[in-house]
């Protein structure tokens, strides 16, 4: 591998450089003893703290508008939108407002001069791919914004000229609209006015249809900017949510169902948020506004029914979260590494053999006395095995026992099951975490010391560790043994549970290894491919309680 100097490597990444220029701390931990390349090799792959350095460069928007303190609109909705997009939000907020789901109460707006220095701070360091706008609310804010994107160009201007809030209150008066016209908007490669704002650009003329919509787009265009989307959320009589986009050439026709809510407070903030975030993606515009209509689709549709506040137009739910939960019995399980002492992994081949349900198995090995619930599935089909796995969750969770899912993430996620297992060739664990997020609990097969270390990296809760004797229940799968156990337990900083061939009677050498960390055993034959579950659990946990206490003693 070539090194490079360093203004060579700077040049080389730009314009994404990992550092920046000027930093007066960057000769500081250069070794003079160290030849030139190795010094560049330290400080290209670590920083001061040792902190590894990467060059992942994240899309970043610069919202410019108002705070709304309700949250739906606003600054505060283009931040959840970028948040959902997945793409980096900076904001100058150009005025405060006090808002709530009734209307706006109060407005203070930010001096131009503050504005100025906020988008100073924000363009001269932080590399903005796109400028979006929202509220700008003083002829002085319009003419600071101006002379920093010609100071600073961004990749992409996005222009929402919001004037009037959803509900009907003033947030930039006719004092801008000049202003708009002559300065901002020929800089604009988007604008996106609701049929009102649409209307007060044009000087008042009446849009109450999609020819109407066609017509504004055009006479928009011809004021500079590079492409128009009239947005009809609030076209009268639409049984659509129909948004006209003219790119100078042609007019597009974007229809989408309309979801039936009044939560649809800062659903233009949104979309013109998202739609930045798509273009700082890469997208080309169409495709970033159909995209981000679809988000905004979504993002309705799911908060459709959710009450904050009293008003007529209440916030929706951009993250698509808050009404995660409200459909099983309980909340999340959280992990205790005690959960392991009896872990209970299902066999639906078994529960055919002795003619009866996952359910019913399931009910019998926690009353039993199974500490924790794994369902694994190898053949059924994913619709089938979605049910099963909906209905353990609900019967685990009333008697307050975790339910996991074995490799299927997708499942987990659609069934809010506690958490995964995954062995080594199943997804990485870090994605796994990545996927279901910091609550749910995540285990991992390992067989060796490097593995049980991975898995703690990788953020797991805890290791399964086998097999530890020969079994059927997993074809070709390598036995480590005890010793094999013991070693695992020794490097691992997680709780570890035992599988692999484990059963009423030899369970008790396992706990006797004497392990701190071994928290418990696996079982799946011993419970499952018996005919009486019931007893089968409560005598492998009268085993266990037994060996637990001769290991204390
Ligand atoms: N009830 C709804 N169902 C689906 N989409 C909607 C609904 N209301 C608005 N939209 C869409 O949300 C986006 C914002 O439009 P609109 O509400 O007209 O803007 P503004 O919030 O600026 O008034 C548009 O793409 C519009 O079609
Ligand atoms: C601070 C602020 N900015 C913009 C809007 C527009 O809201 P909507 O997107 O519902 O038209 C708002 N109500 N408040
Ligand atoms: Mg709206």
């Amino acid at each position: 591998m070539a090194f490079c100097s360093c203004n060579q490597f700077l040049s080389s990444t730009y314009p994404f450089p990992i550092f920046n220029k000027n930093s007066k701390s960057v000769p500081k931990f250069l070794n003079s003893r160290v030849p030139q390349s190795l010094q560049f090799q330290a400080y290209m792959s670590m920083d001061q703290c040792g902190v590894p350095l990467t060059k992942i460069k994240i899309p970043h928007i610069l919202t410019v508008a108002g705070s709304d303190s309700g949250a739906g609109a606003g600054i505060q909705a283009d931040i959840k939108a970028c948040a959902a997009r997945g793409v980096y939000c900076s904001s100058v907020i150009t005025a405060v407002t006090a808002q709530n789901t009734v209307g706006v109460q109060g407005v203070d707006i930010v001096s131009e001069a503050f504005v100025s220095q906020q988008l100073n701070s924000v363009l001269s360091d932080m590399q903005v791919d796109v400028v979006k706008t929202g509220m700008l609310p003083s002829l002085g804010i319009v003419n600071v914004l101006c002379q920093s994107l010609r100071h600073f160009p961004v990749r992409a201007l996005v222009v929402d000229p919001v004037m009037v809030s959803t509900s009907g209150d003033i947030l930039a008066g006719p004092s801008i609209l000049s202003v708009f016209r002559e300065e901002l908007l020929p800089m604009a490669d988007i604008i996106t006015p609701n049929i009102k704002e649409a209307s007060a650009l044009l000087g008042g003329v009446q849009l109450e249809t999609i020819a109407d919509m066609c017509s504004a787009a055009k006479q928009l265009h011809a004021m500079g900017p590079r492409s128009v989307l009239v947005k009809g959320g609030d076209l009268p009589d639409s049984l659509d949510a129909v948004d006209i986009f003219f790119d100078g050439k042609q007019y597009h026709e974007l229809r989408s169902s309309r979801v039936k809510t009044h939560n649809t407070h800062g659903t233009g903030c949104t979309l013109a948020s998202a739609i930045a975030a798509e273009l700082a993606k890469g997208s080309p515009m169409l495709r970033a506004i159909k995209v981000a209509k679809r988000y905004v689709e979504t993002a309705l549709e799911y908060g459709k029914d959710i009450v904050i506040g009293n008003g007529p137009q209440g916030p929706f739910d951009h993250l698509l979260r808050l009404k995660r939960g409200l459909y099983s019995s309980t909340k999340q399980m959280e992990f205790n590494p005690s959960d392991l002492f009896l872990y209970a992994v299902t066999d639906s081949v078994m529960n055919e053999r002795w003619g009866r349900t996952m359910t019913d198995a399931v009910k019998a090995a926690i009353e039993g006395g199974a500490t924790i619930i794994q369902l694994r599935e190898k053949d059924a089909d994913t619709r089938e095995f979605l049910e099963t796995a909906k209905a353990c969750v609900e019967i685990c969770h009333f008697y307050g026992k975790p339910l996991l899912i074995n490799d299927r993430i997708d499942v987990a996620l659609a069934c809010d099951a506690d958490g995964v297992h995954v062995g080594q060739s199943d997804m990485p664990a870090h994605l796994v975490r990545t996927l279901l997020g910091p609550e749910k609990i995540i285990g991992v097969s390992c067989k060796t010391p490097e593995q049980a270390k991975q898995a703690w990296i990788d953020g797991a809760d805890y290791i399964g560790c086998g097999g530890v004797y020969p079994t059927n229940t997993k074809a070709n799968n390598v036995t480590v043994g005890l010793e094999g156990l013991r070693t695992v337990c020794l490097a691992s900083n997680l709780p570890v549970v035992a599988i692999g061939g484990i059963n009423a009677s030899n369970a008790r050498s396992v706990i006797e290894l004497g392990m701190p960390n071994l928290e418990g055993v696996a079982v799946v034959s011993a419970l499952f491919d018996r005919e009486n579950i019931l007893s089968e659990t409560r005598n492998l946990h009268a085993s266990l309680i037994q060996a637990v206490s001769k290991v204390k003693s």
